[in-house]
């Protein structure tokens, strides 16, 4: 019996790496951190024996998700709203989509979510989603909020929750006061922050807490792809700040991509970034990356200010800062009256800087 660990032993990490999935054991062996005993397969290095017991380990021990979107396009009439755009996001990647209005941030995620016609692929935890219905997109664990919160305000919190969870009580039985909680349903409450106000109307809450309760309405639905439109608009600075510490708790387990306008609420969570321009990928990286790119600023705030940038950026100086509300309508396409997020964009603060 050999006491050696090999590095050929299989990995708990998922597909893109990151953190062992179970802590890095498999039923009570340890597989990825400690001593590996069992037999080793002289031809291949590899203990078998660990290898059998990832193999005969619950799929879902291994699970890492992640989106991947290849050539995605959106045509309204002739127009190209979507032009072609590739995206990948992993598990525990808080990836923040923006651009100026209408970019095409929520038409990818209409078109993720069935809700915009789409083409090319959109695939989530191996399920192609384009040509998905909307309703079935839940299935496939993907979730998403709207710019404008759509919980029921006569119902209770937790009622609100139950109907997510598609609870099968009866309507008489959704006006009694709750005893009987089911876990996951505690656990969402929890997760979000209302378990003290799981029994008040959804109506009375504040701005902020509303937005929590849908965020926990994809929760109870299990969504492993949660597609978040503009979470933050409207909020004060502690409901944003709130929201943030929520976005990351949430995505260490899940997925998620924020449409986002605030530019100092990306800083202080985004992990990556993509920025969208006139419906294709005008720039990804981190934060600190795609605000040093003078394409990005360029967009934003003119050729001038790009220009500066770059310039700035290959000279050594500090990099140029620009401090300017959110350039609503500052694209060269210009937003369209009956775009669903036109009339709701924040004016929030926005630096590239
Ligand atoms: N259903 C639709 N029919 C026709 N054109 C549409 C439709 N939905 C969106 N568009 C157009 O597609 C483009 C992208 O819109 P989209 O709402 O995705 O932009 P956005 O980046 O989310 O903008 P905003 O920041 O203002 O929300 C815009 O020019 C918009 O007018």
């Amino acid at each position: 019996m050999s006491t050696e660990r090999h590095d050929a032993a299989p990995s708990t990490h998922g597909p893109t790496g990151g953190e062992p999935v179970d802590g890095g054991t498999v039923d009570g062996r340890t597989v990825d951190g400690g001593p590996l005993d069992g037999p080793v397969d002289g031809t291949t290095g590899l203990d078998t024996e660990a290898l059998e017991a990832v193999i005969a380990a619950p799929g879902e021990r291994f699970r890492h998700d992640y989106l991947e979107v290849r050539d995605l396009r959106v045509v309204f009439d002739g127009f190209v709203a979507v032009d072609g755009i590739d995206l990948t996001v992993t598990q525990g990647d808080l990836r923040f989509l923006i651009g100026p209005n209408g970019a095409g941030k929520t038409t990818v995620v209409d078109a993720i979510t069935g809700l915009a016609p789409a083409t090319g692929s959109a695939r989530f935890g191996g399920v192609e989603l384009v040509g998905r219905a909307s309703h079935r997109t839940a299935r496939a664990g993907v979730g998403r909020t709207f710019q404008t919160a759509s919980v029921f305000d006569e119902l209770t919190v937790l009622q609100n929750l139950d109907i997510a969870a598609g609870a099968s009580r009866r309507p008489w039985s959704m006006l009694r006061r709750r005893t009987d909680v089911p876990e996951h349903v505690e656990a969402a409450l929890d997760t979000v922050g209302l378990g003290h106000v799981r029994d008040l109307p959804a109506g009375v809450l504040a701005h902020g807490q509303k937005q929590w309760l849908e965020i926990g309405m994809l929760l109870v639905q299990d969504a492993r792809l949660v597609l978040l439109d503009e979470p933050v608009a409207g909020m004060s600075q502690s409901e944003r700040e709130q929201t943030g510490r929520l976005l990351q708790r949430i995505g260490e387990q899940r997925t998620v991509v924020v449409v986002e306008h605030d530019m100092e609420f990306l800083r202080a969570f985004a992990s990556s970034v993509t920025v969208l321009h006139q419906g294709s990928v005008l720039s990804e990286g981190s934060v600190a990356q795609v605000q040093a790119d003078p394409k990005v600023v360029e967009v934003y705030l003119g050729r001038d200010a790009g220009a500066r940038a770059s310039a700035a950026t290959v000279g050594g100086a500090a990099p140029a800062t620009v401090s300017s509300s959110m350039p609503a309508g500052s694209s060269s396409t210009p937003p369209s009256a009956g775009s669903p997020s036109s009339a709701s964009s924040p004016a929030s603060s926005t630096e590239v800087s």
